[in-house]
């Protein structure tokens, strides 16, 4: 039976939401030390039934592997289209969304954090591509909804604009959870460094980015742009696709992957369903930041990030 859903308002726990300011000198990490993370490489289909039921059995397989921070991808219960956002969307804040009570009930069946990659939201007359994240007792900790939408045209490769149906959101996410403080991205926002970098201000210990990749864009950036915010902040960084379905109208790149805070790979996958483990050393942030101190390194008389979001 499903954990009752109290009213979405009470259970978003904004105080847990890390307000700090954009330091210049990274904020003081808090516990745990050590967390194993599942990043489920979901198969997407038009049923969304079904595609509730894959994500569900996904997240209690990776809780019986021991998993306590479970990721999934951009766009789960959906195709990802412009046609379908607005038909699967769903208002996370009201008393009948079929996507959130599932992930609230299976959090607190199964004790793991979860980011629950992202699903149109409809919030009134707009619709946003969101993430929700759930904490161990199933309450919704933060929701991010996509800042920067991927709206883009490679003439004879791929065309798509998601501002034909999606807003984008007001701001950066920066989440303090049991697997630690995580700051969350929806595929084209791993795109932007500076949003990287205020999260890696802020004391985030890993990037989170569900996304949804394509054929043409995948193979070159997909990993690079990964690697590339791990490298540049020393930070963990885990992306989280759909796996690629032959009958989908968009085909996503897959190779759902976590990346170490030295640009290492530490679980990659090709583009099939399937769930990747890692397990993260956070102790490795301040060890690769000690032997290469670049934050303290870097010349802040000449250029500084500015944070306009507090
Ligand atoms: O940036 C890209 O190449 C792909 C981005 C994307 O698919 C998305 O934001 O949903």
């Amino acid at each position: 039976a499903a954990v009752s859903r109290p009213r979405i308002v009470g259970r978003l726990v904004r105080s847990l939401v890390a307000r700090a300011a954009g330091a210049s000198t990274y904020a003081p990490l808090p516990p745990p030390q050590k967390v194993k993370v599942a990043v489920c490489q979901l198969n997407v289909t038009a049923d969304k039934t079904q595609n509730l039921q894959t994500a569900k059995k996904a997240i209690q397989d990776a809780a019986a592997q021991g998993a306590k921070l479970v990721v999934l991808p951009e766009m789960w219960n959906c195709p990802y289209s412009n046609d379908s956002f607005p038909t699967y969307a769903e208002d996370i804040e009201g008393a009948n969304s079929l996507s959130v009570d599932m992930l609230s009930a299976v959090a607190a069946e199964t004790g793991v954090t979860l980011i629950a990659g992202s699903i149109p939201e409809r919030c009134g007359d707009r619709l946003y591509n969101t993430c929700c994240v759930f904490n161990s007792r199933g309450e919704l900790l933060a929701k991010h909804r996509k800042v920067h939408l991927f709206d883009i045209h490679i003439p004879g490769k791929i065309t798509f604009k998601e501002s034909l149906t999606l807003s984008s959101g007001p701001g950066p996410t920066v989440v303090d959870t049991e697997a630690g403080r995580l700051g969350i991205g929806i595929c084209y926002d791993i795109r932007f460094p500076e949003l990287a970098q205020l999260y890696a201000a802020r004391g985030c210990q890993v990037l989170i980015f569900p996304g949804a990749f394509n054929m043409t864009t995948g193979p070159v950036h997909w990993e690079l742009l990964a690697r590339a915010r791990a490298v540049d902040n020393q930070i963990f960084v885990i992306t989280c696709s759909p796996a690629r379905n032959p009958s989908s109208s968009y085909q996503a790149w897959g190779h759902s992957t976590v990346v170490g805070p030295f640009a290492e790979i530490l679980a990659t996958t090709d583009h099939g369903p399937t769930t990747i483990y890692a397990d993260m050393d956070y102790s490795q942030l301040e060890e690769r930041r000690s032997n290469m101190p670049l934050v303290l390194q870097k010349r802040h008389d000449l250029y500084a990030l500015l944070d306009k979001t507090v």
